[in-house]
C-alpha cells in the first residue's frame, strides 16, 4: 500500500471575537485558541481553520481527513426548545448553525470527527440531545462551573475507543457550566463524572465521533493522546475504504 505523503488535513472550528482595543476596536475577528492548533500539528496533523464566516459545500468538507470542533461560547437552549438563561455566556447563534451543519457534513461523509467541550455539546444536540443549561443550578453535586479552569475525574467506560486512548479512568481539565443532560442518535455515553454529568460520547455507528467534555488541547500527554487517537481513526477510514473511494 502506498504511503501517505501528506499530513491528514484536519479542519478546526473557530469563533467570532469583537476586538476590544486598538486600530479595529468594535471589528470582529475569527478566533480559535492556538492551543488546538499546535496540538494537531504535534499529533502530526495540518490543521486548517475553518471560520464561521465563510460556506463549505458538503464536497469541501469531504475533502478533509478529519474535523475538530472546538470549545467556545455556549449554545443557544433553543437548540433543544428551551428558553435562555441569564447565566449564558454571549450565545452566536451563526456559530451554532455553522459547527452543526459541517458536523453532520462531516457524519454524511464519513470524516472522523473530534468534539472539545463546546464541540461535544454540538455534536449531542445535533444528534437531538439536550444539555443543562446552568450545572450549578442543575447538577449542583458537578465541581465545573464554567468560572475557571477544573480538575475532574473521568471513569470511561472499558469498551469504548476513548479506554484504548486513555484507560478507564483519567483526571482531566474541564471548564464548563452547560452539560450533557440526554443523549440521541447513535451516540453513547463512554465517560462520566461521579456527580453523574456524563463526560465523553462516541457514535455507535458509521465513521469515527468522539466528543468529550474536557480540553484535552492543555491536558498534556493524556490529551495528546485523544489527537493522536483521532490520527488513528483517520488512519483506519484509509485503510480500510475501497480503493479510489475516497477524496
Ligand atoms: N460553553 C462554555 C464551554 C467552554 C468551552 O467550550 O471552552
Amino acid at each position: 500500500m502506498a504511503q501517505r505523503t501528506r499530513r491528514p488535513l484536519i479542519g478546526v472550528t473557530a469563533g467570532t471575537r469583537t476586538m476590544m482595543s486598538g486600530a479595529w476596536a468594535g471589528h470582529d475577528a475569527v478566533s480559535v485558541n492556538e492551543h488546538y492548533v499546535r496540538a494537531l500539528r504535534e499529533a502530526g496533523a495540518r490543521p486548517v481553520i475553518i471560520a464561521p464566516q465563510d460556506e463549505w459545500s458538503d464536497e469541501e468538507i469531504a475533502e478533509l481527513d478529519g474535523l475538530v470542533l472546538t470549545g467556545g461560547t455556549d449554545l443557544d437552549p433553543a437548540a433543544w426548545g428551551e428558553d435562555a438563561l441569564v447565566t449564558d455566556m454571549t450565545p452566536d447563534p451563526e456559530r451554532d448553525a455553522f459547527e452543526t451543519a459541517l458536523y453532520r457534513a462531516a457524519r454524511r461523509s464519513d470524516v472522523p470527527v473530534l468534539g472539545i467541550c463546546r464541540g461535544l455539546q454540538i455534536i449531542v444536540v445535533a444528534e437531538g440531545g439536550a444539555l443543562h443549561r446552568h450545572l450549578p443550578v442543575d447538577l449542583p453535586g458537578h465541581p465545573t462551573t464554567g468560572e475557571r479552569p477544573t480538575r475532574v475525574e473521568a471513569e470511561v467506560e472499558a469498551a469504548s475507543d476513548l479506554a484504548l486512548a486513555l484507560g478507564t479512568r483519567a483526571e482531566v481539565t474541564a471548564f464548563h457550566h452547560q452539560g450533557v443532560r440526554a443523549v440521541r442518535g447513535d451516540l453513547r455515553i463512554v465517560a462520566r463524572h461521579d456527580s453523574g454529568l456524563p463526560l465523553a460520547v462516541e457514535a455507535e455507528r458509521g465513521s469515527s465521533v468522539l466528543g468529550v467534555q474536557w480540553h484535552p488541547e492543555i491536558d498534556g500527554p493524556s490529551g495528546a493522546a485523544l489527537f493522536e487517537s483521532l490520527l488513528t481513526a483517520i488512519h483506519h477510514r484509509e485503510v480500510s475504504a475501497p480503493v479510489g473511494s475516497l477524496v
